[in-house]
């Protein structure tokens, strides 16, 4: 049975694995490995014949003239001591046998799995045998071995001959039932089998001996095997519950012998370990290329090309007077205590305890209120409460997330500004292990609140003027700048209040990303956004090229593979950094180019999180025409500083508070679930101008990023034919329409000719090919090139000519 099974083992086809060694040097160890086994088995087989003669000479081995009897003279005399006498006895044979094997597997370069287990089933064996025959033939030292015969002695000494028999029948037992899967089921089946094959004999045997004799007997032996046949049945239905192991075998005469696929059954053994054959992964070529590159070159590293680039250091933040830290007024929060008591006493409300954090704006007061007190009768009473403390912005938290408790926040008398200088300090900020950590400034508990815009992965920004927008996007813009190298990450800046962020204007070289043919890289021009925002599109659309080539699914992954020189530059593969896109007034775009701006912007938040552009909105009006549905699913992370009407805060966050804020950087801070309340940092417009400045001195790259080239529709719209014999039939009359209105605009066309929106808008670009209307402007009327309907004329008939 276990030949059957090593057979069926050898038979299965695996898969090679790598020894290390080459093809030769495998054959050349093989070929040592298998004839020092047959040595030893010449020396062993040899030993036993000549071992008394050759006893005296185990001394003399360096004795030239003294020669050994056995088949390899001293060597085996001396091998076949050592082994026989002094080690296993007779078992040692099953040593020149392993290392046979072991030298074929090399040899023929065979998979190696399997071979650990036989070599260690190979010494079970020697020692159970060289112990067995240590006990049962110690009179023939020589079958058991030195080994066999002091292992006896040593077991007898604490357990007695009975003890060490028994010891061997478990090895024995151990072994038959761990290496030959025995069970007293196949034992049993085993019986029951040969049992059935002997009656089978004995019938065949009778039926010859029937077939000999007359005809009558022979219908009395037939009714005789079918007598014998149900037996055979029986076997069939009791092994019939274990089907999915059975061979069925239809035997001639009609009765079915079912055989048990035992060996099916030793391929997958249920306690046998089945062989996980560890495969080491074939090296792909362009890996060993890479493997190569970095040994020689080193990682790819993006900041080479500015390698002694300095990043801004602490001392160009200004201290705001914030050294101190928070001051505590003891009277304030007694006073404010007292006075939510009262309040709350009032409507009858009792308090069963109440804790105050001290924020740098804020102070929260926590309170558990008396059991059966209902948390919307509290929350009712947020005015009330705001009148007796006669403060403004008291938010009321019930509960609050996790906690279990009733937070009252209430402003501090005397507030103290966050600096971005403390937040930079932070170790929270400093040990940020994120992709894009931005440190937003101070929560109410006055730990620093930094957090990845790589992972928001957008941000929406609102409130209403002189809140905080723009010192909150100087705050996200230098906590970059302090973390990131310029080859990591580039800004696309859009500011059409055209004043807010022109001190970025400095660090264009090293951070700022813009279109190949514009001057400027910090956006005013609201007609320029629409094409930027397409660029990014098309840039977005390259990104997902590549990382498709790469293999990769976001630019993470990506930039790592192609640090590890795994891309290949030729290929158009290079380092990607990060694009952050920041619009101070998104209102005003919207307004302006309506759907132009908001379809990109859509496209981009939906899709550009993988590819590492980030978006960063600011608006002043958060009304759900600017804010639409779309935008705002793509918005998870929002953040919300002072809003004047509860609308505003409930579209910019899903939830009311906004509107109850203080300003001046207070904020709400939400990115998908709790709504958090902290105090922006602040960052002053001279600290800013230091920063930038500091950066802008040092060595920059030759231009700024360059982004893909993207031809609008208003460009484009130079390239339609001037074709006149293409020309819509109402193409005179609109002419005469619009320069009569003195108004370009495919609506008026319509009305007036009552056509199509597609036919009119197809008159309005032969009208722009011809030079009666200028380009397309976003959502304003065209302008009309020609002034009256004698320019019109003439410009008509020189046409004709
Ligand atoms: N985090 C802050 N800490 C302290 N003061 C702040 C903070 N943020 C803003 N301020 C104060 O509020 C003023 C207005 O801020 P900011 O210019 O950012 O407002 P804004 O929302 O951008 O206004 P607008 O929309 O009109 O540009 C600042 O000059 C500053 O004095």
């Amino acid at each position: 049975m276990a030949k059957q099974t090593t057979k069926k083992k050898a038979a299965t086809p695996k898969k090679k694995r790598s020894l290390g060694l080459s093809k030769q040097n495998k054959i050349l160890l093989g070929s040592v490995i298998m004839l020092f086994a047959i040595a030893l088995f010449f020396s062993f087989t040899s030993f036993y014949f000549t071992w008394q003669e050759d006893q005296s000479l185990l001394s003399e081995f360096a004795n030239r003239n003294e020669q050994a009897k056995n088949l390899l003279n001293k060597f085996g005399a001396s091998i076949g001591h050592l082994f026989l006498y002094k080690g296993f006895g007779v078992s040692s044979f099953i040593v020149p046998v392993l290392l046979f094997l072991s030298g074929l597997t090399l040899f023929f370069s065979l998979p190696k799995n399997g071979l650990i287990k036989k070599w260690i089933w190979g010494l079970i064996f020697i020692l159970w045998f060289s112990v067995a025959f240590g006990f049962f033939a110690s009179r023939w030292p020589l079958l058991g071995g030195l080994v066999g015969y002091e292992m006896n002695d040593f077991l007898q000494d604490y357990v007695g001959k009975i003890g060490v028999l028994l010891l061997l029948i478990f090895g024995l037992i151990f072994i038959l039932v761990r290496l030959f899967k025995f069970t007293p089921e196949n034992v049993l089946h085993y019986f029951k089998q040969k049992k059935t094959a002997i009656s089978e004999e004995f019938n065949s045997a009778n039926d010859i001996k029937e077939d000999t004799a007359e005809e009558d007997k022979k219908s009395s032996v037939t009714e005789k095997v079918k007598e014998e046949a149900p037996v055979v049945v029986e076997t069939y239905t009791h092994k019939e519950k274990i089907p999915p192991l059975e061979k069925e075998v239809i035997k001639e005469d009609n009765s079915f012998e079912v055989t048990v696929a035992k060996e099916e059954e030793e391929i997958i053994p249920d306690s046998l370990d089945i062989q996980v054959e560890k495969i080491t992964e074939e090296k792909e070529e362009i890996d060993n290329l890479a493997d190569k590159l970095v040994d020689d070159f080193g990682e790819f590293d993006p900041t080479l090309e500015l390698a002694n680039y300095k990043f801004p250091h602490i001392d160009l933040l200004d201290q705001h007077g914030t050294n101190t830290g928070i001051t505590i007024n003891q009277e304030e929060l007694e006073e404010n205590k007292n006075k939510i008591v009262e309040t709350l006493k009032n409507y009858k409300i009792g308090i069963a305890q109440i804790k105050a954090t001290i924020g740098p704006t804020v102070t929260l007061y926590e309170i558990v209120p008396d059991a059966g007190v209902r948390i919307s009768k509290i929350k009712n009473l947020e005015d009330d409460i705001a009148l007796s403390l006669a403060a403004l912005g008291i938010r009321i938290i019930a509960p609050i997330p996790g906690k279990g408790t009733i937070g009252i926040e209430v402003p501090n008398k005397n507030p103290s500004i966050v600096s971005m200088r403390s937040v930079i300090a932070s170790t929270r900020f400093q040990k940020a292990e994120m992709e894009l950590p931005i440190a937003f400034g101070k929560t109410i508990s006055n730990e620093t609140l930094v957090v990845d815009l790589a992972k928001m992965p957008h941000l929406l920004m609102a409130g209403a003027t002189g809140q905080g927008k723009s010192v909150g996007l100087n705050a996200v813009l230098t906590s970059l700048l302090y973390k990131k190298h310029p080859a990591e990450v580039k800004f696309v800046l859009v500011d059409p209040k055209k004043v807010e962020l022109t001190l970025f204007n400095k660090i264009e070289r090293h951070f700022l990303a813009k279109l190949p043919d514009s001057e400027d890289a910090i956006i005013t021009d609201n007609a320029k956004v629409i094409n930027t925002l397409n660029s990014l599109c098309i840039e977005m659309d390259n990104r997902y090229e590549l990382l498709k080539a790469a293999m990769v699914r976001n630019i993470k992954e990506y930039n790592v593979k192609f640090k590890a020189r795994k891309l290949n530059p030729n290929d158009g593969h290079m380092f990607l950094p990060y694009i952050v896109l920041v619009i101070d007034e998104f209102a005003d775009l919207i307004m302006t180019a309506g759907k132009e701006v908001e379809t990109p912007i859509a496209r981009l938040a939906q899709l550009a999180r993988a590819i590492g552009i980030h978006l960063i909105i600011a608006t002043q009006r958060p009304s759900v025409n600017v804010i639409t549905g779309i935008i705002k699913a793509n918005f998870p992370a929002r953040i919300a500083f002072r809003v004047t009407s509860k609308i505003d805060s409930r579209t910019i966050l899903d939830a009311q508070g906004a509107d109850q804020l203080i300003g001046r950087g207070d904020m709400l801070y939400t990115q998908g679930n709790d709504v958090i309340r902290v105090q922006c940092a602040f960052v002053d417009t001279p600290e800013v101008e230091k920063i930038t400045g500091y950066i802008g001195s040092q060595r920059a790259y030759a231009e700024a990023l360059l982004l893909p080239e993207y031809v609008g529709p208003d460009e484009s719209g130079t390239s339609i034919d001037n074709n006149i014999s293409d020309r819509d039939i109402l193409f005179r009359d609109a002419a005469e329409v619009i320069v009569i209105a003195q108004q370009g605009s495919a609506s008026l066309i319509q009305r007036k000719l009552k056509l199509g929106y597609n036919r009119a808008g197809r008159i309005i670009d032969q009208l722009e090919a011809a030079g009666i209307v200028g380009h397309f402007e976003g959502s304003k009327a065209r302008q009309v090139l020609v002034p009256d309907m004698m320019a019109l004329d003439q410009l008509l008939d020189n046409e004709k000519k």
